[in-house]
């Protein structure tokens, strides 16, 4: 069989480079194969990416060396209108993907490179929508939805063409738990009963295994490092080398004093066999899985029954009361759409709300101004490239301070400071357009927290972020927490609320329905499934290997990893 894309030794330079970013990559994809692309961030993932779907050259140019062949032609002979015909793409940032006026035109127009008669079209459009859940909002415009809404979009649109070949960078970032699953799904439907060939590049370990992959495509600074099937890929050991987070139920067996490498299947947790094995586990739960005490601690912020609706009909903010204590790090949940983004821009005094109270160290912030309000309550958001306004690095982090008109040999000192934690000091001197996505996402939260507000806001701190970065990162925020930073976290990402945040808020509808420990939260069904959470790959392999008690063995993970921690 002929590949359907083959790089033979090739290389690219950005024009703007000094180095190479992809250097000497050999890669044969054949059709309806399912490969998955991973590694650190700025490793060269999406550049790949942009290879093979005209990017580069069209968009982005530069050098290129060796050969690159897509559906039998050289990409350069093409164009990226006839290139699209045969590779369909899901970017990073949905926000520069959306074109139309209404999300239903924003599909056709995906559609529209197939040349379909109209009534056909039409058709395609709702079925596409009605896919991804999306359908209530066909005349909705792109920028009202979420960014999780907008992801659906997205999918929606790329499984709707005719391409062959199906590219997706980070299509689980925004997603939550039920959708991101809902979405490998469709995904995975599509490879099988249409034969397309797919390739999906991202950080998110569990959630890609939950359905088959063929091969797995390890990066690393511009090369491939590995290939290898995911059984192979997991029991070799080597994911954390290249920015990814093993499976949780690997790590706990190795907490339990386990080896990978006598475990086959270990890619599916439901079906790794550990039968021999029970009593060790059952013995380490007991051991290392004591449910700790909650502390007390000093009330930061207090938002008493806020209602909010973008028209007066409907509102997304209904009576939401919650409080953040110092020091405290609040893990938000909830579905795409169930009010959370607005939640936050709420608080930050960006929205106002209907009606409702909110308090700051006791004091009614109401009137406050959004400056005011941000010298204490720091706020990123989930795009980065909505938030970054300067053209290079240390500009945009001391761009703040600045404003603030501190001087400038302190603006230094602090920006310097604040990129070496947050792994950006090598680039200090970069354009901001030079980095890749995780790192822009990085450079956002730097330029929020060299301010050094009391309570910080972060919605999907960690997406598109690798396994490193993103452990560096939380453990960072984990060290200001203990300084008496609070935080109000928004995520998908169930693991991260799990290991890092003490309490969760569930939002569903613009309600709060629960509050409590992560860990209860995720074990109690009424509220996972109203809220499309998602139950922990720990309890599944608990539960079918029918350990003793599940939540005393998520417990006993949850205890490792910050026992871990406390000793770094
Ligand atoms: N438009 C650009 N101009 C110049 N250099 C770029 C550009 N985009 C990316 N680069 C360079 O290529 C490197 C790799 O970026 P790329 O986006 O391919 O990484 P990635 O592996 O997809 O990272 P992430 O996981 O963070 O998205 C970056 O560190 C940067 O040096
Ligand atoms: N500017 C806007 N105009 C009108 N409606 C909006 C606007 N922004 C958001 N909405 C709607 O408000 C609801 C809540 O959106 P919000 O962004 O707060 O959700 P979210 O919980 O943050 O979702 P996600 O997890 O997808 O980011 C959604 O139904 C969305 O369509």
């Amino acid at each position: 069989m002929k590949p359907i894309i083959s790089f033979q030794h090739y290389g690219f330079k950005y024009k703007n480079q000094s180095e190479p970013t992809l250097k000497d990559i050999t890669l044969d994809v054949y059709p309806g194969e399912k490969i998955w692309i991973a590694g650190p961030s700025g490793s060269g993932k999406s550049t790949l990416a942009h290879c093979i779907n005209g990017l580069i050259p069209f968009t982005y140019g530069g050098e290129t060396s060796g050969s690159l062949i897509v559906g039998g032609e050289e990409p350069v002979n093409l164009s990226i209108f006839e290139l699209s015909r045969t590779v369909g793409t899901i970017l990073q940032d949905q926000d520069s993907q959306f074109v139309g006026l209404s999300v239903g035109e924003d599909v056709a127009f995906v559609m529209e490179n197939k040349a379909l008669p109209r009534e056909q079209m039409k058709v395609d459009v709702v079925t596409a929508l009605n896919m991804v859940d999306m359908l209530d909002y066909i005349e909705h415009s792109p920028y009202e939805l979420s960014g999780g809404q907008k992801q659906h979009v997205s999918l929606a649109g790329v499984l709707s063409t005719d391409a062959e070949v199906l590219l997706f960078d980070e299509p689980l970032a925004n997603l939550d738990p039920a959708s991101g699953r809902l979405a490998m799904q469709l995904i995975d439907d599509i490879h099988r009963d249409r034969g397309k060939t797919i390739i999906i590049i991202e950080h998110r370990v569990e959630d890609v295994l939950q359905q088959p992959v063929d091969r797995i495509v390890l990066m690393n600074e511009g090369s491939i490092a590995v290939v290898g099937t995911p059984d192979e890929i997991l029991s070799s050991g080597v994911l954390r080398q290249y920015g990814l987070r093993p499976p949780l139920y690997a790590d706990a067996l190795e907490y339990a004093g386990i080896a990978l490498d006598a475990i086959k299947g270990l890619s599916i947790p439901q079906k790794l066999d550990v039968a021999g094995l029970k009593d060790t586990l059952n013995a380490w739960s007991e051991r290392s899985g004591v449910k700790p005490e909650g502390a007390r601690r000093e009330p930061l912020l207090s938002a008493q029954q806020l209602t909010f609706g973008y028209n007066l009909e409907h509102p997304v903010v209904r009576d939401a009361s919650l409080n953040i204590g110092a020091g405290e790090i609040v893990a938000l949940l909830g579905n795409n759409g169930a009010g959370k983004s607005t939640l936050s821009q709420l608080i930050t005094g960006i929205l106002k709300p209907q009606s409702g109270k909110l308090t700051f160290a006791g004091e009614d912030i109401s009137s406050w101004s959004i400056r005011r309000r941000g010298e204490q309550i720091g706020y990123v958001m989930q795009n980065p490239n909505r938030m970054i306004t300067q053209h290079m690095i240390s500009e945009e982090v001391g761009l703040g301070l600045k404003v603030r008109g501190i001087a400038a040999s302190e603006i230094q000192e602090r920006v310097e400071q604040v990129l070496k934690v947050c792994g950006l000091y090598a680039f200090r001197n970069w354009p901001v357009s030079a980095l890749s996505y995780g790192q822009k996402k990085r450079l956002s939260i730097a330029a929020i927290l060299v301010l050094e507000p009391k309570l910080i806001i972060l919605d999907e701190p960690t997406a598109g972020q690798d396994y490193q970065h993103y452990k560096e990162f939380m453990d960072f925020i984990h060290t200001l927490s203990e300084q008496g930073v609070g935080f109000l976290l928004i995520t998908h990402d169930m693991y991260l609320a799990l290991e890092y945040a003490d309490r969760a808020i569930v939002l569903h509808d613009g309600r709060i329905i629960a509050e409590d420990t992560v860990a209860a939260v995720l074990s109690n069904q009424e509220v996972t499934s109203a809220a499309r959470l998602k139950e922990t790959s720990l309890s599944l392999f608990a539960k079918a290997n029918d350990l003793t008690s599940p939540a005393q063995f998520v417990q006993a993970f949850i205890n490792e990893e910050k026992k871990g921690k406390a000793h770094e």
